[in-house]
């Protein structure tokens, strides 16, 4: 007998009919029809980033042809070989571009990634591991491949029609949280806000691995398009089940960041979610993470806090936050890497 313990086989299950590790696609995560009354899109809002943290919307203004564009440049890129692909390599000094290492909690992730930010340059701090604020300053610059030649204009044009509909769900979470609707605004100035294609190969050990391991995203907000194979998963918070979001064909897929979690003082919190490969189909998805300048001092929002609810986090730098993840990148770590309850205050 081996160390296992020894399971009478009435119990066992035929393998179709074995539990699976992900519930169906259960309808739970809303769907927004953005162009509905705004009070009413306001608090459906409301209740999808209190109750999920994540939500879909529809008849968000972004031209189905400005995602088309993208899509089939998308595509056209991963599919080239190799070493043209490598031709736009990140580095530890060039941090934009294409790569096919990325780590998540340690364990490596099952997909190919091409980065590019929103602002070119984008200032970032240049010392993210050391004591000051971050006052020195670095820049990053994208790297453009020379194939297909239409993927930057694809890739420019995507990003500034998501900047809006972003800046449109912002005002709309301001709303929300009973903020006036340009609260926000300013944190769109010298933002840092990157966006990222997702090519997951097929995987011949789909229950062994995974396309991106679970993980919160550190930003403002994320403004995903996933295509029709679906693999995005979501932890339900009333019972930490792993729910699949459905593809909707034109939708997006928003989730809160760990910022707006700091912000609110937890009224809304960032979801844990992972992507899970499958063996038969590749899959392509395009997120793009709002993040705000280098400089900003993230701390929850004072008219959210008060004597009853004091803020639960520390201020703390986002382009140092930001860098640190970033370099971290490179190598497999030994301890976790920085997350926000390094900033919670103790209860
Ligand atoms: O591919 C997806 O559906 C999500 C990817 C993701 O969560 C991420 O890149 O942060
Ligand atoms: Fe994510």
């Amino acid at each position: 007998m081996g160390s296992e313990v020894a399971v009478d086989e009435a119990f066992i299950q035929a393998p179709e009919h074995r539990p699976k590790p992900t519930v169906t696609e259960a309808e739970g995560i809303p769907t927004i029809d953005l162009s509905r009354d705004e009070e009413e899109v306001v608090r459906e809002i409301g209740s999808a980033c209190k109750q999920w943290g994540f939500f879909q919307v529809i008849n968000h203004g972004v031209p189905a042809e400005v995602r088309r564009r993208i899509d089939a440049a998308d595509r056209a890129f991963f599919a080239l070989p190799l070493e043209e692909k490598r031709k736009v390599r990140r580095d530890e000094t060039k941090v934009l571009g294409y790569y096919d290492t990325e780590h998540t909690k340690n364990v490596r992730d099952w997909k190919e990634v091409f980065d590019f930010t929103l602002a070119d340059p984008t200032f970032v701090p240049a010392n993210p591991g050391s004591a000051d604020h971050g006052e020195e300053v670095s820049t990053w610059t994208n790297q453009w491949p020379e194939n297909p030649p239409e993927l930057r204009e694809a890739c420019e044009e995507y990003g500034k029609e998501v900047l809006k509909l972003s800046q449109k769900l912002m005002e709309l979470i301001a709303l929300s949280l009973g903020l006036p609707a340009n609260r926000f605004s300013r944190f769109f100035k010298d933002q840092t806000s990157f966006i990222r294609l997702n090519h997951y190969p097929p995987c011949p050990i789909p229950h062994l691995a995974l396309g991106v391991g679970r993980h919160k995203d550190a930003g403002i907000l994320t403004v995903l398009a996933q295509d029709e194979v679906g693999g995005l998963e979501v932890k339900r918070k009333t019972d930490g089940e792993w729910i699949r979001v459905k593809p909707t064909p034109d939708a997006f897929i928003i989730n809160v960041g760990d910022i707006i979690q700091v912000w609110s003082n937890e009224r809304y919190e960032s979801v844990e979610h992972r992507v899970m490969v499958n063996s038969e189909k590749e899959r392509f998805s395009i997120p793009f993470f709002f993040m705000p300048a280098h400089y900003t001092m993230v701390k929850p929002l004072e008219e959210l806090t008060n004597e009853q609810n004091p803020a639960k986090y520390r201020a703390y730098n986002w382009g140092k936050f930001f860098t640190t993840r970033k370099a971290s990148n490179f190598r497999k770590l030994d301890v976790e890497n920085i997350q926000i309850h390094h900033f919670r205050v103790s209860e």
